[in-house]
């Protein structure tokens, strides 16, 4: 295709996108490759810079392990969630809050824009209370464990995050929310995105992930477009299985809540966010109602 073509081509996603939110989570994966990382910021600048509300939600559930590894705790999950004590949710704020999220931020700034980096604590963005025990069968045994400071989001108070992106900034939020005594709990990167993509309104929800989409359960092939539906029906058979389950759980929650596509896309090949969302094939798969 000639290169004017392929602007041409994007004209009409340009024109719809304008003034819309998007909401793009980070996959824990793309966090300890920079280039990997400054790749998907590039494409959300781009997609600022054509008149986008941009919020970028990021994990960091590899570097947490890492963390606690190095400092002898073994880490463990129940559902896909880290059980998470005292030092544990100390341990996970330093490396959310203090080290990915800065991080990030000062990628966006390399970028050439300005972000605003959040947790969920700040202006009460991601408001949650402890899940506490969870069932769990080991053997023949079925045995209670609490997960600690682990939260369940109750509420998203997205006037901060509104205030910024009126402002032109970029919001960069970390995965930790508060209760309502004003403790940290640690929350799952994709349900935050997708409760923060329902809030805000917004118009896209994209996860970024290591996989090039939601794959059959030979994953030889990708499915291009997928309705909640059938998403329910790849859940049952165990299509969708391990790291998928709360991505899909968070495209659903997205687009029963309003928001009108979500796309799970590869994080690790470059700019397949702007392929994704600006050329009529697409790269990755996109959740509708
Ligand atoms: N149907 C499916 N299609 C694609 N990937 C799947 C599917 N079911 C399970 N997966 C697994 O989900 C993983 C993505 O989840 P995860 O590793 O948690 O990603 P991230 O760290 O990017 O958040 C894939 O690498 C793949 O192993
Ligand atoms: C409660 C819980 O499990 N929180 C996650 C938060 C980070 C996250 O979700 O990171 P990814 O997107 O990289 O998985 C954790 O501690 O790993």
């Amino acid at each position: 295709m000639k290169r004017e073509e392929v602007l041409m081509e994007a004209l009409p996603y340009i024109q719809q996108f304008h003034g819309q939110t998007i909401v793009i989570k980070l996959g824990g994966h793309a966090m300890v490759d920079e280039e990997v990382l400054m790749n998907a910021i590039k494409d959300a600048i781009l997609l600022h810079y054509v008149g986008m509300r941009v919020v970028l939600v990021h994990g960091g559930g590899p570097e947490i392990t890492e963390k606690m590894k190095a400092l002898g705790k073994e880490p463990k999950f129940v559902g896909g969630l880290r059980i998470t004590d005292d030092e544990t949710l100390e341990i996970a704020q330093m490396v959310l809050v203090g080290k990915i999220n800065d991080g990030i931020v000062s990628l966006v700034a390399r970028c050439g824009a300005l972000g605003v980096g959040l947790s969920g604590n700040d202006g009460n963005l991601i408001m949650a209370k402890k899940i506490g025990k969870q069932k769990v069968v080991i053997g023949d045994e079925e045995h209670e464990v609490d997960l600690g400071y682990v939260g369940e989001i109750e509420r998203i108070n997205p006037e901060i995050l509104d205030t910024l992106l009126k402002n032109n900034y970029i919001g960069v939020v970390a995965p930790i929310a508060i209760d309502r005594a004003g403790r940290s709990l640690n929350i799952n990167a994709d349900t935050a995105a997708g409760e923060i993509a329902v809030a805000l309104g917004a118009f896209k929800l994209i996860n970024l992930t290591d996989v090039d989409g939601v794959m059959d359960k030979e994953r030889t092939q990708v499915f291009r477009r997928l309705r909640v539906t059938e998403t329910e029906d790849l859940m049952a058979d165990g299509t969708i299985s391990e790291g998928m389950i709360p991505k899909i759980g968070s495209c659903v929650r997205a687009v029963r809540g309003g928001v009108p596509h979500a796309h799970i896309v590869n994080g690790n090949k470059p700019h397949t966010i702007l392929l994704e969302l600006f050329t009529d094939a697409g790269v990755g798969t996109m959740i509708t109602e």
